[in-house]
């Protein structure tokens, strides 16, 4: 056994945005005077859009905790349900979380009033002109067979394929630069995507969000429905999207941690680098998130442009130094609200983190000794 560094960053020490986080329990159990919220979300039902309303809470909430309303709710006025998710959310969202929330909202209220977007083309996802023909026949086939041709899956649990055109990635990187000189010219403090990098920005604050929602939904979710059907891969419902950037005057390297999400697509948009590689040290549930690697579980990945990784978030991971150039690279993580409640609930990973696994095995091994030797013993009796 291995272990890497002085321990894994979880993925509550880095910031990620409130307005994307999924319900919690309080708001999904709550009893209100009348009607009570429904204990699991309802899957069939396609929620409203909230996008269009001024609210004190991300539209993302009202349309995740539409699912949990009851049945009689869900025909009634878009207005009529706002009221009712409103005063939930106002009784169950601290104040702490509730007046972030609020910041952050102005904070990409103001960005999206005053920045002008360099490519609008790229705000609206366009298949044909962003992937890969390769990558959109597997889409539209559908199938593990179909994703797996494209694919390799160098260690388990670590997927790498061809996604983005040349052109995207080359339009995308320029929407970032030109975002990026707007910070400067204007000399807006912007939020960074999390805690542990002192570069980089989050898409989703200065207009990508909707492109980003439709990346996770129509192609990184129905991959993740066939590759990782044990952490919510079918049922991912929303995304933090951020650019990382490595290189001189930019971040050296990332320290080794878990992602907060369920799924993470990583893309190296570019440019030329050296270094930067990234190393995998197994998949681990928080209690085990600090325990060594097994061997079959180290692994190390470089980069390349146009090329997406995907993998579990709680994959352990970290970045290399980038020695030479500057890496920049899309990140999407990916969560499921419902995962995340039935977590709260379950004390066995095995299907999916490395070391309950190992546990799990020999608990086995043990069980199937102690039978032997009291057959043993019975024999010789
Ligand atoms: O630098 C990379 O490619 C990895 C970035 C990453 O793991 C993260 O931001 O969560
Ligand atoms: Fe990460």
């Amino acid at each position: 056994m291995s272990g890497e560094g002085n321990g894994v960053v979880t993925g509550g020490d880095r910031r990620h945005s409130p307005e994307t986080r999924p319900m919690t329990s309080s708001t999904v159990t709550v009893a209100t005077s009348q009607q009570r919220l429904r204990l699991n979300p309802n899957k069939d039902h396609k929620p409203e859009s909230y996008e269009d309303l001024e609210l004190e809470f991300s539209p993302a909430i009202f349309s995740s905790l539409e699912r949990y309303l009851p049945p009689s709710m869900l025909g009634v006025e878009r207005n009529e349900k706002v009221k009712f998710m409103r005063e939930i959310l106002v009784k169950y969202l601290p104040l702490g979380e509730r007046n972030r929330s609020q910041r952050h909202r102005e904070y990409r209220q103001k960005i999206m009033s005053n920045y002008q977007p360099l490519h609008r083309e790229i705000y609206t996802i366009h298949p044909s002109t962003f992937f890969t023909p390769a990558f959109l026949k597997a889409i539209g086939d559908n199938s593990e067979e179909g994703y797996r041709s494209i694919m390799s899956e160098p260690s388990p649990g670590i997927f790498t394929f061809e996604i983005f055109q040349p052109r995207f990635c080359e339009l995308l990187l320029s929407e970032v630069e030109n975002f990026e000189k707007w910070v400067t010219e204007a000399k807006f403090r912007i939020m960074r995507p999390n805690t542990m990098n002192k570069f980089g920005a989050v898409l989703d604050d200065f207009g990508l969000e909707i492109m980003l929602e439709k990346l996770m939904e129509n192609f990184v979710r129905p991959i993740s429905k066939v590759l990782f059907p044990e952490v919510g891969g079918s049922t991912l419902d929303s995304h933090h999207g951020f650019v990382v950037e490595y290189g001189k005057d930019r971040d050296v390297d990332l320290a080794f941690h878990v992602d907060d999400s369920e799924v993470t697509l990583n893309v190296c948009l570019g440019k030329q680098f050296s270094g930067g590689e990234l190393f995998f040290r197994g998949v681990r549930c928080d209690k085990h998130v600090n325990t060594g690697s097994h061997q079959e579980e180290i692994f190390d990945y470089c980069h390349e442009p146009g090329r997406a990784v995907l993998h579990r978030g709680r994959h352990r991971h970290g970045a290399r130094a980038t020695t030479s150039g500057h890496r920049i690279n899309l990140l999407l993580w990916c969560r499921s609200s419902v995962f995340r409640e039935m977590k709260k609930y379950q004390k066995d990973f095995s299907s999916w983190c490395g070391e309950c696994l190992h546990d799990k095995k020999d608990r086995q091994l043990q069980s199937i000794a102690s039978t032997r030797s009291e057959l043993l013993r019975k024999e010789g009796e």
